[in-house]
């Protein structure tokens, strides 16, 4: 099997920049909504200053974004993906998607009905991320759905040649379990971190395990 592709989310200063910027990840996540994970386009401008990321792709993670707010982070950052992580409708993403040229993914909480709001956004979105639905909170919860509603979710993805990820609470203890089922994509923040600072030694233990898994699956 391939390795999953990887998104560390909810970076929120330079030594989390520094951390998953020399990590396996290709995705690197950075939250434009009400969060304690929120930053400031113009800082992390200057942490792209001290840190080289062109190997890894930028993700802007907004939910329910003015058009000033998706105007700060785009002229300020070179964003590759826009996440809408919020209730935004297919003509709010249909209009962004006049102007920004890179990739949009839309987040969406995992319930009977989500793959119904899959199909509904598959002719705007390049790809999604199936996270848990919490009361009152967004994303980012550090909590875990049903993943027995995986398959599903990757089938969909590749009938429609959507990327999918799978995020909500993954960590080193639960990630074999996720394996498993082989998702194209996997995202994390919560289980990456340590009082709130992103923690080189739990990404390493689980890139192990992801390359582990590479390996007894050829
Ligand atoms: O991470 C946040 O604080 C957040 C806040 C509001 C909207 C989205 C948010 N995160 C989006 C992500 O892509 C997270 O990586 C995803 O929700 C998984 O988070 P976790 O359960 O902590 O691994």
């Amino acid at each position: 099997m391939p390795k999953p592709l990887l998104k560390f989310c909810g970076i929120r200063s330079l030594d989390d920049l520094k951390i998953v910027s020399s990590s396996q990840a290709e995705y690197i996540g950075l939250i434009f909504a009400e969060s304690k994970r929120r930053v400031d386009p113009k800082i992390v401008k200057t942490w792209l200053k001290e840190v080289d990321i062109t190997a890894k792709k930028l993700v802007a993670v907004f939910v329910n974004p003015t058009a000033n707010e998706l105007a700060d982070v785009l002229t300020n950052l070179p964003i590759d993906v826009i996440q809408f992580h919020g209730n935004e409708s297919y003509e709010d993403i249909k209009k962004v998607k006049e102007t920004f040229v890179g990739t949009v993914w839309k987040a969406l909480h995992h319930h009977s009905k989500t793959i119904e709001e899959m199909h509904s956004f598959k002719n705007i979105v390049d790809g999604f991320v199936i996270d848990s639905r919490m009361k009152g909170q967004w994303g980012g919860t550090g909590v875990s759905f049903d993943w027995s509603a995986v398959p599903h979710y990757i089938k969909f993805s590749r009938d429609t040649s959507k990327l999918c990820f799978i995020a909500g609470g993954v960590n080193e203890s639960n990630i074999g379990k996720l394996l498993t089922y082989h998702p194209q994509g996997i995202d994390l923040s919560s289980g990456i971190e340590v009082d709130n600072k992103k923690s080189k030694d739990k990404i390493e233990r689980i890139e192990e395990r992801v390359l582990q898994n590479v390996n007894i699956s050829r």
